[in-house]
C-alpha cells in the first residue's frame, strides 16, 4: 500500500475519498446498515470513493496487469496496427496525443476494448450509435491479452453489477430497477492506459476534464498518482492510490437516472513528471446502447437538484447516444474518416 506513515492532518484527511468495504454488505445487518450509509453518502456528496472488499484477487489483477505492460513493451508498429482510426467502432489502439478531452489535446495511449460482438452497420431509420458496436482489434503478438481482457470484462461486470444493486438499495430503491438495461446486450468498454510523463511543451493534460458516460467506473491505478477529482469546493484534488482497491466513479446515467442526487463527477489527470509513467485500467459497467434509462424511483427523488445543464456536454438517457457523444469528441481522426455525416450539425 501506499499509505504514508504519517497521520493525516484533518483538512488532509477530510478531502480523501471515503473508502467503501463492499464485503460489508454481507457481515449481518448492523454492518450492512452502517455499510449502505457510507456508499449512500460517497455517492450523494461526492461522487467517487474507494471500494476494498470486492473480491477480485491479486492474482487476477496480476494477470491483467502483465498483459497490459506486455502491450505497451510492443513496437510501436505492433500497436499501430490497432490504430483506432481504422475501426469505425472506436476499438483498439489510440497514439499519444491523438485524442481530446474538453477541447485540448490528452497526453496518453490508450487500447479501448468492449464486448466482443459482430458490427452492427446501422440500416436506415437505426440510430447511429449501433457503429459502437463491433469487434476489438487484438495484438497478434499477446493472444494471452484477448483471455485476460474479456475475463477481466466478465469480472468486473460482476462486481458492478453486484455494487449497483447495493447502491440503489442504500437509497432506498429496488435494487433490480435497472436490470433489464444490462443482461447480455450490455455494453461494458475496458481501456489499457499510459501516461508518459511530461510532453515538454508546459501543458500537463494527462486527460482532461470529463464525466464518464455510463453507470459505474471501476478503475485500477498504480501507485504514481495524477488522478484528481473535483470536489464539493469546485477544485481538483489528489486521489492517492490505494493498493489492492477500485477508484469508482458514478457516470452520467446514474445523475440523469436519479435527477442529479448522485453525482457524476469530474475528474481528470495531469500528466507526471518528467519521464515518469503511469499505467491505469479502467473498466466502464455500461448498460445496452439502446437502453432508456427510466427515471429511478426512491426516497429522496423530490430533494434532487436536477442534472448538470452544460451546454458544451448535454446527458442523454439513451445511453448509445450519450457514448456516441464522447467519441466522436474524443476521437476526432476516426470520427472524421468513418463518421463525417454524424459530425455535420444537424
Ligand atoms: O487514468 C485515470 O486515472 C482516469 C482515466 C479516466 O478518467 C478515463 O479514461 O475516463
Ligand atoms: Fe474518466
Amino acid at each position: 500500500m501506499t499509505h504514508t506513515a504519517t497521520t493525516p492532518s484533518y483538512e488532509t484527511s477530510r478531502r480523501q475519498l471515503p473508502i467503501i468495504d463492499l464485503s460489508a454488505a454481507d457481515r449481518g445487518p448492523e454492518d450492512r446498515a452502517l455499510f449502505h450509509a457510507q456508499l449512500h453518502s460517497a455517492a450523494h456528496d461526492v461522487g467517487f470513493f474507494q471500494l476494498v472488499g470486492h473480491g477480485i484477487t491479486q492474482d487476477e489483477t496480476d494477470a491483467l496487469l502483465g498483459a497490459m505492460r506486455a502491450f505497451f513493451a510492443l513496437p510501436e508498429a505492433d500497436r499501430l496496427a490497432l490504430d483506432n482510426v481504422n475501426s469505425p467502432h472506436f476499438r483498439g489502439y489510440t497514439r499519444i496525443g491523438d485524442e481530446r478531452t474538453a477541447g485540448a489535446r490528452d497526453w496518453r495511449d490508450q487500447l479501448d476494448m468492449g464486448a466482443e460482438r459482430p458490427a452492427h452497420v446501422p440500416g436506415p431509420g437505426e440510430a447511429p450509435y449501433w457503429w459502437l458496436q463491433g469487434p476489438n482489434q487484438w495484438p497478434a503478438a499477446l493472444p494471452e491479452l484477448r483471455t485476460a481482457a474479456l475475463a477481466w470484462i466478465d469480472r468486473l461486470s460482476a462486481v458492478a453489477e453486484r455494487l449497483l444493486h447495493e447502491l440503489l438499495a442504500a437509497i432506498g430503491a429496488d435494487p433490480a430497477f435497472y436490470d433489464s438495461v444490462f443482461g447480455d446486450r450490455a455494453h461494458p468498454h475496458l481501456k489499457f492506459v499510459r501516461y508518459p510523463g511530461s510532453a515538454g511543451d508546459g501543458a500537463d493534460q494527462g486527460v482532461g476534464a470529463h464525466k464518464d458516460y455510463g453507470f459505474l467506473t471501476l478503475l485500477l491505478q498504480d501507485r504514481v498518482g495524477g488522478l484528481q477529482v473535483q470536489r464539493e469546493d469546485g477544485l481538483f484534488h489528489d486521489v492517492p492510490p490505494l493498493d489492492g482497491a477500485f477508484v469508482v466513479n458514478l457516470g452520467e446515467l446514474l445523475e440523469v437516472a436519479t435527477n442529479g442526487y448522485l453525482l457524476a463527477t469530474n475528474h481528470r489527470v495531469v500528466s507526471p513528471p518528467g519521464a515518469t509513467e503511469r499505467f491505469s485500467v479502467p473498466f466502464f459497467y455500461n448498460p445496452r446502447l439502446d437502453a432508456r434509462v427510466e427515471p429511478l424511483l426512491f426516497p429522496g427523488a423530490s430533494t434532487a437538484p436536477g442534472i448538470t445543464a452544460d451546454p458544451a456536454n448535454p446527458l442523454f438517457a439513451e445511453y448509445g447516444y450519450n457514448e456516441l457523444k464522447g467519441k466522436l469528441r474524443a476521437h476526432p481522426r476516426t470520427a472524421e474518416r468513418h463518421h463525417a455525416a454524424l459530425l455535420t450539425p444537424a
